[in-house]
């Protein structure tokens, strides 16, 4: 029996003005407990996959366990298949374990994607696949670089894409449902999946000072990323865009500094490319990063919406309780529901995705 344990950091994305670009890995880990029984020679499994779940939404049905729907095993087959390899091994089980919320801004779609592609490479036995190749495979799945970037390299983390020839660039078009393709009816048309093409994503490591904790203040409501990504404008104006730039030419160097520096950093986590408009689907955002401040705020360093929210992620050394009840009442204040929950959670930085072998 091989069994190994593969075991994927969540992610908070856009770190400041770091929209589509800067990644930290956070301390709630994906895990998939996967077994493969060798001996048997025969499965009444659908792809001779088992999937098993507990965890986030685990009541709520969101989670699909058919191997050829589920997001990590369908990204699995999707490795597997542009090696050859049509299914899962007999006999596979998966078992996945998932505390981080579902569309909430942890990434928890990305490290189902990281995990599915480091998934594909073990069951295959796909040993010459790179973390720098796996990459590739993610980025046709997650098209932006930042979540996944972070879950499977893990750290604090500057992601960029490579610009592709017209005839790459076509590869990496191509709809979802050609990449991850769901056989109609189960039927296995027997097609081979667009191999990703090289080096389309790249990622650098930024030094994180360890006197700097990230708090997540994980609202009750569901923002799915594909429609955060509707409200956003096709085009931006100079000034706005400078104003990034100018920040994000400070972030990493404030987020690396010990002790920190709290203005530095409270202006280095400015953002007018996304947040404003996915104000819209979280209100209270503007308020929140208006109204906070190093000066007012003992211990609070910055403040973002963590990827597409609804999750808020506030920086801070110390006074978590006092910054995250300060955010929550402010979440309260402007949602409909003034009694909107709300959980908290004070995170590290993480390490990236590990194969773990007893
Ligand atoms: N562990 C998992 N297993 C299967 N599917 C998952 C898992 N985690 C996330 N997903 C899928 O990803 C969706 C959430 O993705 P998304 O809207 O991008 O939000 P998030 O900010 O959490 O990444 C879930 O509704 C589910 O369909
Ligand atoms: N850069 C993406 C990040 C989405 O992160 P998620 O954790 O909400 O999936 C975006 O902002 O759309």
């Amino acid at each position: 029996m091989d069994s190994f344990i593969i075991k994927t950091p969540s992610s908070s994305a856009n770190i400041g003005p770091g929209f589509d670009v800067i990644g930290l890995a956070l301390s709630i880990y994906l895990e998939l407990h996967v077994t493969v029984d060798r001996t048997k020679t025969s499965s009444n499994e659908p792809l001779n996959c088992k999937v098993t779940y507990e965890g986030q939404g685990e009541d709520s049905g969101d989670i699909d366990l058919d191997p050829q729907k589920n997001l990590i095993t369908r990204v699995a087959l999707y490795v597997l298949r542009c090696h050859g390899q049509r299914s899962f091994p007999v006999e596979t089980h998966v078992h996945i374990k998932n505390p981080i919320p579902l569309g909430r801004g942890l990434g928890s779609s990305g490290a189902a994607v990281v995990a599915g592609v480091v998934l594909g490479k073990e069951v295959g036995g796909l040993n010459h696949l790179t973390d720098e190749r796996l990459f590739d495979y993610c980025l046709m799945i997650e098209r932006h670089p930042d979540n996944v970037g972070a879950a499977l390299f893990g750290g604090f983390v500057g992601t960029y894409l490579k610009p592709l020839s017209p005839e790459d660039t076509a590869r990496t078009e191509i709809p979802l449902s050609e990449v991850l393709p769901a056989p109609a009816g189960g039927v296995d048309t027997g097609e081979t999946p667009p191999d990703p093409p090289h080096g389309i994503g790249h990622h650098i490591k930024f030094p994180w000072t360890k006197e700097i904790k990230a708090i997540a203040i994980i609202p009750d409501f569901v923002v799915p990323t594909h429609k955060a990504r509707e409200v956003l404008p096709e085009k931006y104006v100079r000034p706005d865009v400078v104003f990034n730039l100018q920040r994000i030419a400070l972030l990493p160097v404030a987020l690396g500094q010990s002790p920190p520096d709290p203005e530095l950093i409270h202006l280095a986590m400015q953002d007018k490319i996304h947040q404003p408009y996915r104000q819209l689907l979280i209100p209270g955002l503007n308020e929140i990063v208006d109204s906070m401040s190093p000066k007012k705020d003992p211990g609070f360093l910055g403040v973002c919406l963590s990827g597409a929210g609804p999750t808020i992620l506030a920086l801070a050394t110390h006074d978590f309780e006092t910054i995250s009840g300060k955010i929550i009442a402010k979440l309260r204040e402007f949602n409909d529901d003034k009694n909107l929950k709300c959980e908290w959670q004070v995170l590290e930085p993480a390490e990236g995705t590990k194969v773990i072998r007893a």
